[in-house]
């Protein structure tokens, strides 16, 4: 059994960035930039108002009330071209360019006017109302980073750059197989002894989560031709993931199954739990990550080792896990050599510290535990017991 740094290590060393491709602006949505997204122009384009109301030259209304020759207008998207006089105003709207020699912008609630003069009834400072130009960004400015998972928010700067394509890193395809007799897909009446596959379900949505695109190969029963055949849906993908069959049973034939057909495996059992059972390895030209069966060490396995290499393969930083602390409420015995991720309700105590209670019973087939946890609790192999008040490591889910 290898340690779970050195297992992360292995499989990460086995996935590359993958290459962008372009999609339109409207595609972008929770895609990852693949290159910096740099202003195509400068926002606003020129000074411009920020208010309904009217230009002026400051200096001409340090003393009101005061009343202007309205010269014209400058409406958003058209212009006042002449230079503004002493004694002259411009009736200028939201976002409308500010004319030459205008230097504030009276709003109009403090004048009174007709089509011809207006009153000013209020003095401004000069700039008073005005966006200068360049105010949100500059032509060439970086809005975005390469690495950016794309949220609305930078689909709007993006958009307001005038970038209607973006270059995003292509979408890592990952073909999910379950194995096992006893499973069968959700909405299927199960047999005596079946249950439902609640793990393809889970891995799907997993690994849209993390950016990729799951495709599911279904589920292979416990035989060595149908496993065999149905693994070959994998061929073309960036990741196989397999769940279930990778322990030791009889019936477990992820590993001489895929064995036979040409799988070689990088390691097989990791010193953690949930997830002992672990294969990682490459079929033909896709890696593979064998998940072991149980709901539990299936996901946590999958946010440990699958979510890196889904986020190396689209250019993020893979080594992203954000680990906190938080003090036990309880005591904890020592720990044997697996690393263990313990499932834990989060609250805050009086004094505002962070508190974890792992549940009293940790079986890695418990989902609606898993559902219910706040955290996993990290104890290192071996770890000393830890009393109550101890602080540990956590992460978050
Ligand atoms: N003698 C030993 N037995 C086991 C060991 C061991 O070291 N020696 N390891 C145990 C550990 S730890 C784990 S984890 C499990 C994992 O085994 P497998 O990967 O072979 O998983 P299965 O046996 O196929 O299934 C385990 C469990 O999970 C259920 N399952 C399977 N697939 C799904 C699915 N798609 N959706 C929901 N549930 C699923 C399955 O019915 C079993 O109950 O092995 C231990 N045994
Ligand atoms: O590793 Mo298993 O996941 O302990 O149940």
């Amino acid at each position: 059994m290898i340690r779970v740094e050195e297992a992360l290590e292995r499989v990460l060393a086995g996935f590359t960035e993958l290459s962008p491709e372009t999609v339109s602006l409207h595609d972008g949505l929770g895609r990852v930039l693949a290159k910096d997204v740099k202003a195509r122009l400068t926002q606003p384009p020129s000074d411009v108002s920020a208010m309904d109301g009217f230009a002026v030259k400051s200096t001409d209304i340090q003393t009101v009330p005061v009343t202007l020759k309205i010269r014209g207008e400058a409406p958003a998207g058209g212009s006042y071209e002449a230079q503004l006089q002493d004694g002259e105003a411009v009736r200028i709207f939201t976002g409308g360019p500010v004319p030459f020699g205008a230097d504030c912008i009276v709003i109009q609630e403090n004048t009174d006017h007709d089509d011809i003069n207006v009153t000013v009834k209020q003095s401004e400072a000069p700039g008073r109302y005005i966006r200068p130009a360049g105010l949100d960004f500059s032509e060439g400015q970086i809005g975005l980073e390469k690495g950016t998972t794309l949220t609305a928010r930078d689909l709007a700067l993006a958009a307001a750059m005038n970038h209607p394509w973006l270059e995003v890193y292509r979408k890592p395809k990952v073909a999910i197989l379950a194995t096992g007799n006893e499973v069968v897909l959700p909405g299927v009446t199960p047999g005596p002894n079946q249950i439902i596959s609640s793990n393809t379900t889970a891995l799907m949505s997993f690994v849209r989560e993390c950016g990729g695109e799951p495709i599911s190969l279904g589920i292979a029963p416990d035989d060595k031709e149908a496993l065999s055949a149905m693994a070959k849906g994998a061929e073309g993908t960036d990741l196989l993931l397999t769940t279930g069959g990778a322990s030791v049973g009889d019936h477990d034939l992820v590993r001489s199954v895929l064995g036979e057909q040409g799988l070689e495996i990088d390691f097989w059992r990791i010193a953690m739990r949930p997830g002992k059972p672990l294969i990682f390895g490459k079929l033909g030209q896709t890696p593979m990550i064998g998940l072991p069966g149980n709901p539990v060490s299936t996901l946590v396995c999958a946010y440990i080792f699958a979510r890196p290499a889904l986020w190396k393969m689209t250019g993020r930083n893979p080594d992203n896990l954000q680990i906190e602390k938080a003090v036990l409420t309880q005591d904890l015995g020592e720990n044997d050599k697996r690393q263990d991720y313990l499932r834990a309700k989060l609250s805050t105590n009086s004094s505002g510290q962070l508190e974890a209670t792992p549940f009293d019973r940790q079986d890695s087939a418990m989902l609606n535990l898993l559902r219910k946890a706040d955290c996993l609790v990290i104890r290192a192999p071996f770890a000393s017991p830890a009393s109550k008040g101890t602080e540990v490591e956590i992460i978050r889910l």
